[in-house]
């Protein structure tokens, strides 16, 4: 087995949730159409809460700026002109929110409102989130071996909590120190990186981020945050440079801590 040293002054191991602790094709095949196939239903039902009229704010500011974006998806504002107003309002939200997922699109305003709509497929045991066979075992050993464990995902950090919390390996949220999603800056961005070794009070060598995207790995190492790509199953393929480049791993148990020798 290829074994990778962790360096001595790592404290935290942050992890990427798609493609790294969980399948592609469960988010692919899954979670995504589950909000394809229920959002117009979702919005026909919660419309007048305040938490769905806030995500559709946040969805109408997004397309907003959008707007010179090839099929962008314009939401309007209401004119209060009764039930068909209401309809064709649902329908630019459903139309927007289709067309961001048919580009994998990681906007915090989907994001939250995909986090919203799981929740109650997670709460009813409907849907339970997948992980590889590898990640919870290996986390309880980096956690015995003084490793803080964060995740940096795309999606909410309610969403995240919903994975965690359902999982076909049961309740497993305790395995984790702490959250972050793009509220914290986007993913391929450095100063994210940054501004999460503030928030959690280290210095950024000492995190490692474990990702399968080599975009996100780059901007973590130009924030001097060490790296591992993680090759999966389904992940997209890399090229023959950044096979040479970055450290790969195929299973967390390939990760080697000196502390725990
Ligand atoms: C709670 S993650 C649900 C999947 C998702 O929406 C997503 O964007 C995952 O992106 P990641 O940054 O984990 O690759
Ligand atoms: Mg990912």
């Amino acid at each position: 087995m290829v074994v990778l040293s962790v360096p001595a002054e790592v404290t935290v191991i942050l992890l990427d949730i798609e493609g790294t602790t969980t399948p592609i094709a469960f988010v692919k095949d899954i979670l995504f159409p589950y909000i394809k196939e229920n959002v117009k239903e979702y919005l026909q039902t919660h419309w007048e809460e305040e938490e769905c009229q806030q995500d559709i704010n946040l969805l109408r500011k997004q397309a907003e700026e959008d707007s010179h974006l090839d099929g962008a998806v314009p939401i309007p504002a209401a004119s209060g002109n009764g039930a068909d107003d209401l309809q064709r309002m649902i329908q630019a939200v459903v139309d927007n929110v289709c067309w961001q997922m048919s580009l994998d699109r990681k906007t915090t305003a989907l994001k939250q409102l995909q986090g919203h709509m799981w929740r109650a497929a997670f709460k009813a045991g409907s849907m339970k989130a997948e992980f590889f066979e590898d990640v919870v075992p290996a986390v309880r050993k980096w956690r015995e071996a003084g490793m803080k464990v964060y995740i940096y995902s795309s999606g909410s950090v309610e969403a995240q909590k919903l994975l965690f919390g359902h999982s076909t390996e049961g309740d497993i949220l305790e395995l984790v120190d702490g959250h972050f999603d793009t509220k914290i800056g986007h993913k391929v961005e450095s100063e994210s990186y940054r501004k999460i070794a503030s928030s959690i009070g280290c210095s950024t060598n000492n995190i490692l981020f474990l990702t399968d995207v080599t975009r996100e790995a780059s901007a973590a190492e130009e924030a001097d945050v060490h790296v591992a790509v993680v090759v999966r199953p389904g992940n997209a393929g890399l090229t023959d440079d950044e096979k040479t480049y970055f450290s790969l791993i195929t299973s967390f148990s390939e990760l080697y801590l000196p502390s725990s020798a």
